[in-house]
C-alpha cells in the first residue's frame, strides 16, 4: 500500500525541455551547440587531439547514501530502461481521442531517489524523429519538517579526489593545456528534503531525442512517459545501495471521484502529424 496524495483537478501543459526551464529540477544534457533556453554556458575544451569539443561536468553524478539511514553502501549503476509508449486519453470523457481535440496523460504515480540523481539517456532516438518523443513530469518538493520517509538531512562536504583536484588545474599538469574560462556547468544538486510533491506546481516537458535528462536526488517526478509508436532504450545512470525505501520512493496520486485529477494535457496540434498518429490519437 502505497503513501496516497488526492489530485487536484488540474490540466498540466506540455513545454519543451529546456535547461532553463528544468533548472529546479535536475539536469537537461543535449549538445550545448545550438540548443535553446540554456543561458548558463558549459566549460569546453578541446581534446582528441583537437577532434572534439568536451563539455565540462553537463551533469552529474552524486552520492548521497551516507546519509541514508541504513547505512548500507551505495554503488553507481547503469540500467537500460526499454519504455513502451503510453496510451493518451481522450479530454472529452466517454468518447475516442481524435486529433482535432487535445488528449492527456493522467498522472497517477510520482516517485523520487533521495539519494541519488537519475539520469535518463535515450538511444536510437533522433532529434529530428518526429513519430517518438517523451514527456518529463516532475513536482517540487513541499516544505516539512516531520520525516514521512528516509531521506537526506544535509549536504555532504563536496569529497574531491586528488586526480579530481588536479585535473581541474590550469595549465593542466599533464599537458599544460588551458581550457577556456568560460563557466562551469549547472552545480550539482542538493536533495531535495523530505517533503511530498507539491502537486499544485506539478510541471510536464516534452523531450525529443537529443535530450538526456537528470532528475536531481530527491525530486519527485513520474515513471518515464514515452509518447509515439516505438518504446525507447533509456540507460539509465544513479546510485543504489538495493534497500528499497532509501532507492526508490512512491506516491500514489489519487483522484477523487468526480474530479478530473490531475493530467498532462497534450494539444494534439503541437505534436507532430506522424507523433499523433503513431500515438493512437
Ligand atoms: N523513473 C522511472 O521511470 N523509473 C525508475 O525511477 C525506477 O526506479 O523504476
Amino acid at each position: 500500500m502505497l503513501p496516497y496524495l488526492t489530485a487536484p483537478n488540474l490540466d498540466l501543459p506540455v513545454r519543451p525541455l529546456t535547461q532553463d526551464a528544468f533548472a529546479e529540477f535536475g539536469t537537461v544534457v543535449e549538445n550545448p551547440e545550438g540548443a535553446t533556453g540554456r543561458s548558463q554556458q558549459l566549460k569546453v575544451v578541446k581534446a582528441n587531439q583537437g577532434s572534439a569539443l568536451k563539455y565540462i561536468d553537463v551533469s552529474h553524478v552524486s552520492n548521497y547514501y551516507h546519509l541514508a539511514p541504513s547505512g548500507n553502501p551505495a554503488k553507481a549503476v547503469m540500467n537500460m530502461f526499454v519504455c513502451s509508449p503510453r496510451q493518451l486519453q481522450s479530454t472529452s470523457s466517454g468518447s475516442d481521442i481524435t486529433q482535432d481535440r487535445p488528449s492527456k496523460f493522467p498522472v497517477q504515480i510520482l516517485e523520487r531517489h533521495p539519494f541519488t540523481p537519475q539520469t535518463f539517456i535515450p538511444l536510437g532516438l533522433a532529434a529530428v524523429d518526429a513519430t517518438t518523443a517523451y514527456l518529463v513530469i516532475v513536482a517540487p518538493t513541499c516544505k516539512t519538517t516531520d520525516k514521512p520517509l528516509p531521506y537526506p538531512q544535509h549536504a555532504p562536504k563536496q569529497q574531491r579526489s586528488w586526480t579530481e583536484i588536479f585535473s581541474r588545474a590550469q595549465p593542466s599538469p599533464v599537458d599544460n593545456s588551458t581550457s577556456s574560462p568560460a563557466a562551469s556547468g549547472p552545480e550539482p544538486q542538493l536533495p531535495k528534503g523530505p517533503g511530498e510533491p507539491d502537486l499544485s506546481r506539478a510541471c510536464a516537458f516534452l523531450a525529443n531525442g537529443s535530450q538526456a535528462v537528470t532528475y536531481g536526488p530527491g525530486t519527485w517526478h513520474a515513471p518515464m512517459v514515452v509518447l509515439g509508436a516505438k518504446a525507447i532504450g533509456f540507460v539509465v545512470i544513479q546510485y543504489a545501495n538495493d534497500v528499497g525505501l532509501e532507492d526508490c520512493q512512491e506516491m500514489e496520486i489519487r483522484t477523487e471521484t468526480g474530479s478530473e485529477g490531475l493530467n498532462v494535457v497534450i494539444d494534439n496540434a503541437r505534436l507532430s502529424p506522424k507523433l499523433q498518429e503513431k500515438a493512437k490519437l
